[in-house]
């Protein structure tokens, strides 16, 4: 469905995305994930054709966003962070012009009211764009990106600013929204991610640096293990008998709300130690009460590969220069 290869973007002298390549197929929902300024709008906006690559090239259903943007628009609904919408205008009227704009051959009312009934917004048709909350306002921008029913959805931040019960009906539409679509999603938030896409792609300092599905990135993590426990009896004693297990690098312990009873963390060196600490334990009559592993999050992936330096990318920050962003 979509390919981009080697594409790179300079803003001036700022490299703010650097020789990325990944593929999307037909019906896959990829989380775009990265921190503010890691790239993902400046890539999203490229695939969408609203600014040119510096390098590198993009096809939607083969066909090149720079030679024949026109037909690589017709398969592409973009959702920007911000949608941009006539506020004077009613939700219907807003739908309509899109309608227009894109020369959509199908019949203009059907396919409208189709799209309302989709993204729950046939009550609110006939209000001004300017008077809905901002939840709605996203529902329009939705609304218009579905317009023509293209195959391939971009959605930037689909959820920025909105409140929790709004986020969570957002969310509901997108996965609707993906049984029949493929969806690029763009997000700082891992929940939304891993909320609602099978497969991740993170982007770091312009650069992609992992592209997997969120269990794969969490299993090939080679993370420390983490072991948490609880036992019975002086806390000294037992952080001592701990720190004797082989390849246990460090504990530290909190109380509980049992008398007697601590709560211990073990980091190892990604080695599994259960077997080995409880014998230790039972061999020296400390009731153990509780142990288990702690699995590294998408947290902890996302931690991992976006902690790095700055340096590596930035050609030279200051001397990079703003652009004019629309190119077709
Ligand atoms: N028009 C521009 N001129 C100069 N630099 C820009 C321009 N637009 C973006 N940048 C820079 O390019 C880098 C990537 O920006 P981009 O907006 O793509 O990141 P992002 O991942 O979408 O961030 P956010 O989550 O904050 O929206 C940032 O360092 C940003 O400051």
């Amino acid at each position: 469905m979509l390919e981009v290869v080697e594409v790179s973007k300079k803003y001036g002298n700022k490299l703010a995305v650097d020789r990325i390549s990944f593929t999307v197929g037909s019906g896959e929902v990829v989380g775009f994930l990265g921190t503010n300024g890691a790239g993902k709008s400046t890539t999203m906006n490229m695939i969408t054709g609203y600014l040119s690559c510096s390098e590198g090239k993009i096809t939607v259903d083969g066909h090149d966003i720079l030679t024949d943007p026109e037909k690589v628009k017709k398969q592409i609904g973009y959702l920007p962070e911000i949608p941009p919408l006539y506020q004077d205008l009613t939700v219907w009227e807003s739908l309509c012009f899109t309608y227009d704009l894109k020369k959509v051959k199908l019949n203009k009312k059907e396919h409208l009211n189709e799209i309302c009934e989709l993204v729950q917004i046939t009550d609110v048709k006939n209000k001004l764009v300017h008077n809905l909350s901002k939840g709605y306002k996203q529902r329009v921008g939705l609304a218009n990106a579905l317009i023509g029913n293209p195959p391939l959805l971009i959605l930037d931040e689909p959820t920025v600013g909105l409140d929790p019960k709004q986020i969570i009906e957002i969310r509901k539409l997108i996965h609707e929204l993906a049984k029949t679509r493929t969806v690029i999603l763009s997000s700082h938030i891992l929940q939304e991610i891993e909320a609602v896409c099978d497969r991740i792609i993170i982007i770091n300092q312009g650069k992609i640096v992992a592209d997997d599905t969120p269990i794969k990135l969490i299993e090939t993590q080679q993370m420390e293990k983490c072991i948490t426990l609880q036992a019975q009896g002086k806390p000294t004693q037992i952080v001592s008998l701990l720190k004797t297990i082989p390849n246990v690098e460090d504990v530290t312990y909190k109380m509980t709300t049992q008398q007697d009873v601590y709560e211990y963390y073990l980091e190892t060196k990604g080695v599994d130690v259960r077997a080995t600490l409880s014998f230790v334990l039972v061999q020296n009559h400390i009731p153990l009460l509780e142990l288990r592993s702690n699995q590294p999050t998408l947290e902890d992936v996302f931690m991992k590969y976006t902690t790095k330096s700055y340096d590596a990318y930035t050609l030279d920050e200051e001397e990079g220069g703003e652009e004019d962003v629309c190119d077709l």
